[in-house]
């Protein structure tokens, strides 16, 4: 379960077949969150699509757009999880890393993220910056719950960045032509000691070498699932999401706005400051950063919008709030302190400060998006 997976072959052999069927046993677990990708732009991963949390097919601008703007919140996530993994008790998490039992307790956060991407390449040519996160989250998403499976049909080091061949890593590779593509996506020197894709037939669809899982490559042949059988799991899935109130995200009718912008958490933070208000407790910041930004801070807490911009030099102050009569005294940020640091960014030390956009309505009270901030703790204290 918490494991990257590299798919490759020839077109037409039957990777996206797996990526569905993968897709779908995922789906069935209702914890988990599914991120799906078909930059084809085909029909076949479409099944998914009502149990996707993030879903899009095709590769327009605004279908990367959206890709990397999931990416990057991802990566976010990921630092979070870590966080939240290293407050646990070493009895509760004696490995560092999510286990099953964790991944059910779901105040903590770390359910199974599954994305899904088929045909890699096309988000990876041109985009360093995505392929760097990808690798980063290849290599320590498992760990914390979230997993990648990729496929593509151009196995080269671009569509595989050789980051992700030093990692554990199950890799199916179906039908391909040359000793080069077999060893990207089996591994270094496959071909030489006998494990060879190569010799599989172009009517060996479904067929292929799966490594990373017992000892030794073994040959397997995929379960054929067609596209009335994948719609009749994927409704089954979509029924248990709803029974449990875990249908989320795109599959509910809520979808991030793609930020693709180079703007910074300190502009962001400028977009949601309250009109008029002086000092703001973080956690009314991370909530409003949650409202307008969903994609890059649903998730977060206040406590994470602290340590995230504290590289810039931003420290907590007290304040004093009544709140329904009852003094509360918490940490938080002042705008003064958040202006002076975008002052500075410019060349002409005057920023100029965005007008304040109410985010869009919120969400039907139905939607029990694991993307809602937790409850925050009465005072968390945190610097
Ligand atoms: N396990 C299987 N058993 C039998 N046939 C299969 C199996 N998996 C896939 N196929 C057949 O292979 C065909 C191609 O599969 P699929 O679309 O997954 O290939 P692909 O490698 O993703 O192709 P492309 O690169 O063009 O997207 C499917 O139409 C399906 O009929």
């Amino acid at each position: 379960m918490f494991a990257l997976m590299i798919i490759g072959a020839l077109p037409r052999m039957g990777k996206t077949f797996l990526l569905r069927l993968l897709a779908l046993a995922a789906a069935l677990d209702p914890s988990a969150e599914l991120h799906v990708y078909d930059l084809r732009g085909g029909a076949d991963l479409l099944p998914l699509e009502p149990v996707a949390h993030r879903f899009r097919t095709g590769d327009d601008t605004d279908d990367l757009a959206y890709l990397k703007a999931d990416i990057r919140a991802l990566k976010a996530e990921m630092a979070r999880r870590y966080k939240t993994i290293r407050s646990l008790p070493r009895d509760v998490c004696p490995e560092g890393k999510v286990t099953r039992e964790l991944a059910d307790k779901r105040s903590l956060g770390l359910w199974p993220i599954v994305v899904v991407i088929d045909e890699v390449q096309v988000a990876f040519d041109n985009d360093p910056e995505l392929v760097e996160i990808v690798t980063d989250l290849g290599k320590r998403g498992p760990a914390a719950g979230i997993m990648f499976l990729l496929a593509t049909q151009r196995v080269d080091a671009k569509s595989l960045p050789t980051g992700f061949s030093s990692n554990p890593v199950l890799r199916f590779c179906l039908k391909v032509t040359g000793q080069t593509e077999n060893d990207m996506v089996l591994g270094t020197s496959m071909y030489k000691v006998g494990i060879r894709a190569t010799m599989f037939a172009r009517t060996d669809r479904g067929v292929g070498y799966l490594a990373g899982e017992g000892d030794e490559p073994v040959i397997v042949r995929t379960a054929y699932l067609d596209a009335p059988a994948a719609e009749a799991v994927a409704a089954r899935a979509r029924a248990a999401r709803l029974a449990a109130g875990l249908l989320t995200g795109h599959a509910a009718g809520i979808d991030p706005d793609p930020d693709t912008s180079s703007a910074s958490i300190l502009d962001h933070l400028a977009a949601v400051w309250p009109v008029g208000e002086e000092k703001v407790w973080w956690d009314d910041l991370a909530e409003r950063l949650a409202a307008s930004y969903p994609g890059l801070y649903g998730a977060w807490s206040g406590e994470q919008v602290t340590a995230a911009v504290r590289p810039h030099g931003l420290r907590s102050i007290q304040i004093k709030r009544t709140v329904d009569g009852r003094q509360l005294n918490r940490r938080g940020l002042a705008r003064t302190a958040l202006a002076a640091v975008l002052d500075d960014r410019t060349s002409d030390g005057d920023y100029a400060w965005p007008t304040y956009t109410p985010p869009p309505a919120a969400p039907p009270a139905h939607d029990a998006s694991p993307s809602s901030p937790a409850t925050p703790d009465p005072d968390p204290g945190y610097q």
